[in-house]
């Protein structure tokens, strides 16, 4: 097994902060992992997933993903980076709100020649179209607009759009908030079979206890972040 994520003595406050709001020691994640990370309401989750995804830096400590240490690469390398080789779901989405649902899932391999790459023979168009009916959208809908999806709806369009084109890491923030159970397990399901097809590391963020069984490794924050505030916050 090679190795995916590792943090060396991170240190993360944000500006203007008192105390660090991360500092964790050492942390590695393997190709093909699929863990989950629990903690409090506000106790950094969101944050250290930036941190991973290189949409945040810290100075201090190190953040490799994929043998590249983030501190080492420009602005425009790291988001080369995500591009090709991170599917990001947000907790809010961040889907283009006009655009219909297949459009917004086709959109992140336009700007990822690897990911394009990675489809092979597959035309991209008809990549999405086959993630988004795995993920329970009809045809209809996948022609509709964003803003016109219900929410759990949107959750799915987002996580397809995240998968297209197999990056080596799915960083998963609440992705299954939305959804009631049978979506959510349908959802979890082919998060885990696109992962394990494709040896993707999967850190996967949520309150629900019940998924835990679900994930051969659990992360609590408070159990790997050493800064002083870390056990103020309330678990959830
Ligand atoms: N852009 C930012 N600027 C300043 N402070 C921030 C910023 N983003 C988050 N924080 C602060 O960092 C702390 C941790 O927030 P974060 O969103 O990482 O927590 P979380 O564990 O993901 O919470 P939740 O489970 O509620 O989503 C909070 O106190 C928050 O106010």
């Amino acid at each position: 097994m090679s190795t995916c994520v590792e943090l060396n003595q991170l240190r993360f406050s944000w500006p203007g902060a008192q105390s660090p709001l991360l500092s964790i020691p050492n942390l590695s994640l393997q190709r093909g992992e699929r863990v989950l990370l629990r903690g409090a309401s506000g106790s950094g989750k969101s944050t250290l997933l930036s941190l991973i995804a290189g949409i945040h830096t810290t100075g201090k400590g190190q953040v490799q993903v994929l043998g590249h240490d983030l501190a080492c690469l420009t602005q425009r390398q790291r988001d080369r980076l995500r591009a090709n080789d991170i599917g990001y779901i947000f907790q809010q989405f961040n889907l283009l709100p006009y655009l219909s649902a297949h459009a917004n899932v086709v959109l992140a391999s336009q700007f990822s020649p690897a990911r394009r790459q990675r489809l092979g023979q597959q035309s991209v168009d008809l990549a999405a179209q086959a993630l988004l009916e795995r993920l329970g959208l009809s045809a209809r809908q996948q022609q509709q607009p964003a803003h016109q999806l219900s929410v759990g709806q949107q959750q799915r369009v987002a996580a397809a759009r995240a998968l297209l084109g197999s990056p080596a890491l799915i960083i998963a923030d609440e992705p299954t908030s939305a959804l009631d159970q049978e979506h959510r397990d349908g959802f979890i399901q082919l998060l885990f079979e696109v992962c394990e097809q494709q040896n993707t590391t999967l850190l996967f963020v949520t309150h629900d206890a019940t998924l835990a069984p679900l994930f051969p490794r659990t992360l609590e924050l408070s159990a790997i972040n050493h800064a002083p505030s870390s056990s103020e916050g309330q678990h959830v």
